[in-house]
């Protein structure tokens, strides 16, 4: 990565300011001692990156590295101010409070969140680093967009120091049900923090619902009544002398750029050669995923060790093909769920593979954007079976690579893109007869219903990209909030 440091180039005082737990570039440091910058893993970071780009904007967050001073720094435009965490605050507010509480919480208590007072004052501590971080940077008068569950109470720690900024924040993950968020028993708080914004964003009308719904019970405040729309119809919550309003943004991707790639020779080339690595089998099934529980891939290998154990499917002549980044390797379930995985790509091997021809081809590294684009366009279907999922964009750049309307798409329910993305073979996770009875479906999909399908979803995505989505999210921050 070429770059200068940020404050040579007199970059400091940003007018639009990102605010999220990553920097879009990760730290690495080599075992020879040196360091260089990778991309940060997530959608998060694919979807803002190009937004920040094009604005020439500041992006303050965390270098992925315990202990380091970074200097900031400017790359084509970008200015990225880090913010230094010790390797115990990544113990306890990442990986313990963000990851370890609100992360299961969040995510229907798909497994048990612990409430830990450590890990709460590490929150509180490292959301006022960041806090201050950004005072800092902030021009007078700019607007900043605050990012995610990690930071939730920036906005009121931010406003207190800086009145004269626009702030807003944009939740990426679910915003749960009511009484599940009860639980959390610094509950009080976290609505009080975020109602430090302006605008309150989620990816669905149901999460701003509920948003509003405890800005009343919790807060105290007085709200609107009516239903939240798809950027529209906002709601509003009264805090004093200030408006909050509450939209819903579903998030996406920088779509033609995406298919613009998936259309050129060289990815062409690349997924023919990856069907003949593979071995020409009649249907290539691919899993794109962060290695994390809510993803659902366990769900996909009991319903295709199942498949070949009825003689459902050929295990000669479909394979499965499951790329999944690392994360969060140090949390416990993280690492439970990685064994299971792993055990099960090894007994699905031993019961239906042969020598030389995996069933299942596991590959548990970061892959680059573009080998990633030439796996979609490769794939017969894409299997997407999260039990619970904020957006999941992988499912949008999928449908995003396949202008030849070839593929199909089996999506959970349980995922913000399900709302969108109606023409997909749509499944219930947590049902697996339904799961397998799709995923034949899909498989055997005619070419005229695929066709179909796959024309009516690439309309959804290529008409409504990330620009869109930053468009409707800062014009609704733009829009006056003052109380007349
Ligand atoms: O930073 P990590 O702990 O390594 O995690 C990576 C990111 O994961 C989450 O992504 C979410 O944002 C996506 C874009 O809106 C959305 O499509 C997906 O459903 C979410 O899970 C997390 O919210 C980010 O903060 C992390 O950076
Ligand atoms: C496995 C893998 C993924 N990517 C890219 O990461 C993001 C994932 O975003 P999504 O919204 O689906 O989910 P999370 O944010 O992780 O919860 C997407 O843009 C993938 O293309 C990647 O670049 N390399 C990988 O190996």
């Amino acid at each position: 990565m070429s770059s200068r440091n940020a404050r040579e180039a007199n970059l400091d005082d940003s007018q639009l300011v990102v605010v999220a737990n990553r920097l879009p570039v990760d730290l690495e440091q080599l075992p020879d001692g040196t360091t260089r910058w990778k991309r940060s893993p997530g959608g998060l970071v694919t979807a803002l990156e190009p937004v920040l780009r094009s604005n020439k904007g500041a992006w303050v967050g965390w270098p992925g590295v315990a202990d380091v001073d970074v200097e900031p720094i400017v790359e084509d435009g970008l200015s990225m101010y880090p913010v230094r965490l010790s390797a115990q605050e990544i113990a306890d507010y990442y990986e313990g409070f963000s990851n370890g509480t609100l992360w299961p919480l969040y995510h229907d208590v798909v497994v048990k969140p612990v409430y830990d007072r450590s890990w709460w004052n590490a929150y509180v501590k490292v959301n006022r680093r960041f806090a201050e971080e950004t005072a800092k940077v902030a021009r007078p008068n700019a607007t900043v967009w605050i990012q995610d569950y990690q930071l939730q109470l920036v906005p009121k720690m931010l406003r207190m120091l800086r009145p004269d900024l626009t702030i807003g924040f944009f939740q990426h993950i679910p915003f749960p049900p009511i009484e599940i968020f009860m639980q959390l028993p610094w509950r009080a708080e976290i609505v009080e923090g975020l109602l430090g914004a302006d605008l309150v964003g989620f990816h669905l009308p149901g999460g701003a619902q509920n948003f509003l719904y405890l800005a009343n019970k919790l807060a105290g405040h007085t709200v609107t009544r009516g239903q939240i729309g798809v950027r529209s119809k906002f709601g509003e919550v009264n805090v004093g002398f200030r408006v909050v309003r509450v939209g819903a943004f579903p998030i996406s991707i920088a779509s033609s750029e995406i298919d613009e790639l998936a259309k050129s020779k060289s990815v062409r080339a690349r997924a023919k050669q990856i069907r003949a690595e593979l071995g020409n089998p009649s249907r290539i099934m691919l899993g794109v995923d962060r290695l994390d529980y809510t993803k659902g891939i366990n769900i996909r290998l009991l319903a295709l060790s199942e498949l070949f154990a009825e003689g459902r499917l050929d295990p000669a002549d479909n394979v499965f093909v499951q790329l999944a980044t690392p994360s969060r390797e140090r949390v416990d379930h993280y690492m439970q769920m990685r064994d299971e995985i792993e055990r099960n790509v090894g007994r699905i091997n031993g019961d239906y593979g042969e020598v030389g021809r995996p069933v299942v081809h596991y590959i548990h590294r970061p892959i680059p954007r573009s080998e990633l684009i030439a796996f979609f366009v490769a794939a017969d279907v894409m299997l997407v079976t999260p039990v619970r999922d904020g957006m999941n964009l992988v499912a949008k750049e999928y449908v995003a690579c396949r202008s030849d309307l070839g593929g199909a798409l089996l999506l959970s329910e349980f995922t913000g893109a399900a709302m969108e993305l109606r023409q997909s073979y749509l499944v219930n996770p947590h049902d697996l007869d339904g799961v397998k009875d799709t995923l034949i479906e899909a498989l055997t999909q005619s070419k005229d219903e695929g066709r179909s399908r796959m024309r009516a979803l690439r309309r959804q995505v290529l008409t409504h990209d990330v620009d869109k989505w930053a468009k409707a999210f800062l014009g609704a921050l733009a829009l006056p909030s003052e109380k007349s």
